[in-house]
């Protein structure tokens, strides 16, 4: 039986919330590394705007993987929250304000917005999940904000990365999937990249 949203959510923020500082440091650092093989293995004339988020607390440390982006002249944008659970996108680099969403517990950037039609140019985006089953369906936070940006960038080229914990990388079907969730087709861990075979 697969489990309901709110109880995985519940399990996994918890387990998050026990980790210690120095493995946290740790799993970041290693997300990091993965990451860039990544980037490494993208083919020739990939472009160099990408897509991420900032980490809350509770989520795998994303700075130093922004950090190493931008270090190596890519274009970062970052999810701003808009009311009706709206993303719009804002250019991110070392020093830029970065304020608590009026609408979401998440810090975000301050500066110029852009909608979905950004995504033209943006071929990998890095997404928060609580966990991922190896369907590529993702738990979120339950905003529901991913869900309703994903299908506007339908018609473009992204690829889309679930970063989560290793144990967070499940079995299908282990909770339950709504109709409105998109598959993700790869999911970074700190200790592999798994480029799922599911067209996405
Ligand atoms: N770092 C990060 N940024 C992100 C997301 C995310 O998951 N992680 N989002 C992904 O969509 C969007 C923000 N959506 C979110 C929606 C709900 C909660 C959340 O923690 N909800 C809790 C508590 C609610 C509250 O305190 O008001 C809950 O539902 O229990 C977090 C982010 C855009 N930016
Ligand atoms: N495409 C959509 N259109 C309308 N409502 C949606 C859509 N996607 C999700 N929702 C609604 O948003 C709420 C949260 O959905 P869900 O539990 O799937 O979020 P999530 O995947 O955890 O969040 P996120 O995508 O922000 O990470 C639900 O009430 C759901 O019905």
């Amino acid at each position: 039986m697969p489990q309901d949203k709110p109880s995985w959510r519940r399990a996994i923020r918890a387990e998050r919330r026990r980790l210690s500082p120095e493995l946290r440091a740790e799993e970041a650092a290693l997300l990091r590394q993965r990451v860039l093989e990544v980037l490494d293995a993208a083919p020739e004339g990939h472009s160099k705007k990408v897509a991420a988020y900032f980490s809350s607390p509770d989520e795998p440390d994303t700075a130093p993987l922004l950090q190493e982006l931008t270090g190596r002249g890519f274009e970062v944008y970052l999810p701003v929250c808009e009311p009706g659970h709206v993303l719009s996108w804002t250019r991110w680099e070392p020093g830029t304000e970065i304020v608590q969403s009026r609408v979401a517990p998440v810090n975000e950037p301050v500066g110029p917005r852009h909608d979905a039609s950004l995504f033209a140019e943006i071929d990998l985006m890095f997404i928060p999940a609580l966990a991922v089953d190896s369907a590529g369906l993702r738990l979120g936070q339950g905003g529901g904000y991913y869900d309703r940006f994903l299908p506007k960038i339908d018609g473009y080229q992204t690829r889309i990365a679930a970063l989560v914990r290793d144990d967070e990388f499940v079995e299908a079907g282990s909770f339950a999937v709504d109709r409105h969730d998109r598959p993700v087709g790869v999911v970074i861990t700190p200790s592999a990249i798994r480029r799922l075979d599911n067209g996405f």
